[in-house]
């Protein structure tokens, strides 16, 4: 089983994220790697088994303009996406309203939000995020 993260990010709370999920991942012995979406080739997706996507939220709640390309080519395969993660920030009405937008698009992805940058105290919706992306 092979699992790749790709993560979009423009202040570095979601490529924070992504780098916490990649080493939780691994620690649970998943082999996975982890992109910035500007480094994924999307010829390289049938090299893996799980996709976990990772995103800012923009505008009023939108998904970023850069995704809507993955998103598209995943439409193919949606079973592939298996987990979305974002971050966000509180003080929008659609707290991370990407997520939700992918999840409607991804139904059996499991979701995940973070406000901003990953905490110590986030660390158990993360660990419990990568138990349900892996099943266990
Ligand atoms: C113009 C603008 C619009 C935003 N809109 C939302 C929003 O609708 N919902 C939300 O939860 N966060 C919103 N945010 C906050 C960002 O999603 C948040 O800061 C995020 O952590 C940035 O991720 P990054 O550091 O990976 O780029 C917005 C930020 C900006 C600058």
């Amino acid at each position: 089983m092979k699992l790749a993260i790709v993560y979009t990010s423009i202040t570095g709370n979601t490529e924070e994220l992504a780098e916490v999920l990649s080493g939780c991942f691994r620690e649970q012995g998943m082999k996975t790697d982890c992109y910035p979406l500007e480094n994924f080739s999307l010829s390289s997706i049938s090299d893996y088994d799980s996709l976990v996507i990772g995103t800012y939220t923009w505008g009023d709640g939108d998904v970023p303009d850069e995704l809507l390309h993955l998103q598209q080519e995943l439409l193919r395969c949606p079973q592939l996406v298996t987990g979305i993660f974002g971050t966000g920030d509180r003080f929008y009405p659609k707290f991370c309203g990407a997520v939700d937008e992918l999840q409607e698009i991804f139904l059996d992805a499991v979701p995940l939000k973070i406000e901003l940058s990953p905490q110590s105290i986030d660390m158990s919706h993360i660990e419990n995020f990568v138990g349900q992306v892996l099943g266990t």
